[in-house]
């Protein structure tokens, strides 16, 4: 285990307070399929259209978008992989450090058109990383970038292409994706930071 990674384990765990569902399991199915037909309807098509999840949620999420693109264009589309951990030293404020694992993303990106893909934008930094990283891999003919939510309080220049939902949120606040590969459940909640009394 590396010194940064024993320190993130070491952390204590904030105490969090549920404020609502965002997002049903039905309601995050019929948002992938909106996606995948912008994806295929903004790069005319999906042959040289390469998919890229940053872990975690963003995998699952590159496969089923993956799957859903194959079956509208009735042929594979590549998916590969960025493992990008973060580093966060209060989930409340700012003072985080990305960290990109080194690793091949699965397949060559140069000269493709590669849509990066998380769960949720919120200050940029992670996909800040996962740029660099995909450069370090090659050089892609575009770069573009789905989120399933963009909460807000962006600290870089950097936008999605694709958005599920754009939920305005206080810093406080924290949105929860649920996926089934990664959580065994299906849901977007949002929740709060609760004070230490
Ligand atoms: O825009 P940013 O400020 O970089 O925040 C967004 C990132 O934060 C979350 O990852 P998290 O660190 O919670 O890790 P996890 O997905 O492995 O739970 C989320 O999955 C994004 O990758
Ligand atoms: O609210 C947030 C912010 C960053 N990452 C998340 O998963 N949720």
């Amino acid at each position: 285990m590396s010194e940064i990674t024993e320190e993130i384990k070491s952390k204590p765990k904030p105490k969090l307070r549920e404020k609502g569902r965002l997002m049903s399991s039905s309601e995050i199915e019929r948002t992938l399929v909106r996606l995948a037909h912008e994806i295929v309807e903004k790069n005319n098509g999906s042959a040289n259209v390469g998919l890229v999840g940053i872990k975690r949620r963003g995998v699952p999420l590159a496969q089923r978008l993956g799957a859903l693109i194959s079956k509208i264009e009735k042929q594979p589309v590549d998916i590969g992989t960025l493992d990008i951990s973060f580093y966060r030293d209060d989930l409340s404020t700012a003072g985080t450090r990305p960290i990109v694992t080194p690793g091949a993303i699965g397949f060559d990106v140069t000269g493709r058109d590669i849509v990066l893909m998380d769960d949720v934008l919120y200050t940029g930094r992670t996909i800040r990383a996962a740029l660099d990283a995909l450069f370090d891999h090659g050089r892609p003919k575009s770069v573009q970038l789905l989120v399933l939510i963009d909460r807000g309080h962006r600290e870089l220049p950097i936008q999605a292409t694709f958005t599920g939902r754009t939920i305005p949120t206080s810093k406080r606040e924290i949105i929860e994706v649920k996926l089934n590969e990664v959580d065994g459940q299906e849901q977007v909640i949002l929740v709060e930071l609760v004070d230490p009394a």
